[in-house]
């Protein structure tokens, strides 16, 4: 992947439609899982347990669960794949990729590139479908030889696919929707926070599961945040082809993403809130294409309150109390990323322990790394992927007993 690095760029602009350097960045931060387990895989221990039982032994073995079924989507055509098949491979299970519908050729690549790298054929395998995805879905999650199902996408299809394992049993690893919260108390250092939620807010175009939902301002500093923040989309921001020199920001996936937004966007208006920046398609540069957008004087009411965005569109929504705003982030069903910013250490250790999240920013609106554990709680999923705990996900442990060892030798 690293040699083929340019190649790669390219093929997830044009699938993916994300500018040049974040497709760049995407092929780095994916490739780098890989690397990651390799240097894991020979961490792979055991356990040696005492028995309770005089004479026994015992010891424990981690053994590769078997066939691996990754489902993953279009946001990342290239990391969601590597961030599973690393630990599959590194812990020694093959693996069948269901590619996106909307971005199958990174897959294809990564593919290719496995088998040059030296890897079986017959290890890495990749079905692209469409129209037949359905089909794809329930026989890879029915048929008994897959022994493993590792989701990433919405809630929705995530719960089917677990009703569908419920037959064989597998093992799951669901990687779901999110609805972030983003805390911007008084405390805190404003400039820093809009940086750090413009970073959360508008990576790939508010595509991401982590991206920031629902961003929450203290009212202290409310006017204050919400100016220098609909100030730096305004000026610095420039939506075009992701292949154009200086874009910044690319298309919507398709025509329902862009639906989706647009219908945001008017709930919150006809609820009562102002659009400052944006608010429209960019028609002329092509039917995906929407304004980096502002919304100011969110209410709970308003469809973004509960719901996903996945677009470029932020909310900004006043608060008075932490208590508030702690209760006003956790009332949502998922749980995946929730972001703060405060100087105030007590109110830091505070918040982060009772956000019902996974993921947890303080002071930064970017957490994914390969070396930390990536996934949610409640209705994001669960399971990790990335970091120490990654491996574990393709691993089943075997226990093993030796009676008659006798008692150990008098002194
Ligand atoms: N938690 C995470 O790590 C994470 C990461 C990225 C995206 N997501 C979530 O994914 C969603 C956006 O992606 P999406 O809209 O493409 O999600 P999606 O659930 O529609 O699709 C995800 C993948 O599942 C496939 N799929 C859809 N229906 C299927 C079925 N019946 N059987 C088998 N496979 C099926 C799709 O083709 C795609 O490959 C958002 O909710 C986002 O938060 C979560
Ligand atoms: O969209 C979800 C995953 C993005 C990431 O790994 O940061």
């Amino acid at each position: 992947m690293v040699e083929n690095h340019d190649d790669l760029t390219t093929l997830i602009t044009l699938e993916n439609g994300k500018p040049l350097a974040d497709a760049k960045g995407e092929v780095t931060y994916a490739a780098n899982f890989f690397e990651w387990f390799s240097e894991e895989a020979p961490r792979i221990y055991g356990d040696t347990i005492p028995s309770s039982v005089p004479g026994n032994r015992v010891w424990t073995i981690k053994e590769p669960v078997g066939v691996c079924g990754l489902i993953t989507p279009w946001n990342f055509p290239a990391a969601m794949i590597t961030r599973k098949v690393g630990p599959a491979l590194a812990v020694g299970c093959t693996v069948v990729c269901k590619a996106p519908g909307e971005t199958p050729f990174t897959a294809l690549a990564i593919a290719e590139l496995a088998h040059r790298a030296g890897i079986p054929p017959g290890v890495v395998n990749v079905i692209t479908a469409l129209d037949n995805t359905p089909e794809v879905g329930s026989t890879l999650t029915s048929d008994p030889v897959i022994r493993k199902i590792s989701f990433t996408g919405s809630t929705a299809v995530g719960k089917l696919l677990m009703k569908q394992c419920s037959g064989t049993l597998k093992k799951l690893s669901l990687e779901l929707g999110g609805n972030a919260p983003f805390i911007v108390f008084d405390d805190a250092d404003v400039d820093a926070a809009v940086t750090g939620a413009i970073a959360s807010k508008f990576r790939s175009s508010g595509q991401t599961c982590v991206c920031a939902n629902r961003i929450y301002v203290q009212r202290g500093i409310y006017d204050e945040f919400s100016q220098k923040f609909a100030e730096q989309v305004k000026n610095n921001f420039r939506v075009g082809n992701g292949f154009e020199e200086g874009a910044t920001h690319g298309p919507l996936i398709h025509h329902r993403a862009i639906e989706k937004v647009e219908q945001h966007v008017r709930d919150a208006e006809k609820k009562g809130a102002k659009v400052v920046v944006g608010g429209h398609r960019l028609e002329s540069l092509g039917p995906n294409f929407y304004e980096p957008t502002v919304i100011t004087g969110m209410t709970p009411d308003m469809a973004m309150a509960s719901e996903e965005t996945f677009g470029p569109v932020a909310g900004l929504f006043p608060f008075d109390t932490e208590e508030e705003v702690v209760k006003l982030a956790n009332a949502t069903q998922v749980g995946l990323a929730g972001y703060f910013f405060s100087r105030d250490i007590h109110r830091c250790v505070r918040v982060a322990e009772h956000l019902e999240v996974g993921m947890v920013g303080i002071n930064t609106g970017l957490i994914s790394d390969p070396a930390s554990p990536f996934g949610g709680v409640k209705e994001s999923g669960f399971g990790r992927e990335g970091s120490l705990y990654g491996i574990g996900e393709y691993q089943v442990t075997k226990m093993v007993t030796v009676g008659g060892m006798g008692k150990p030798l008098q002194k």
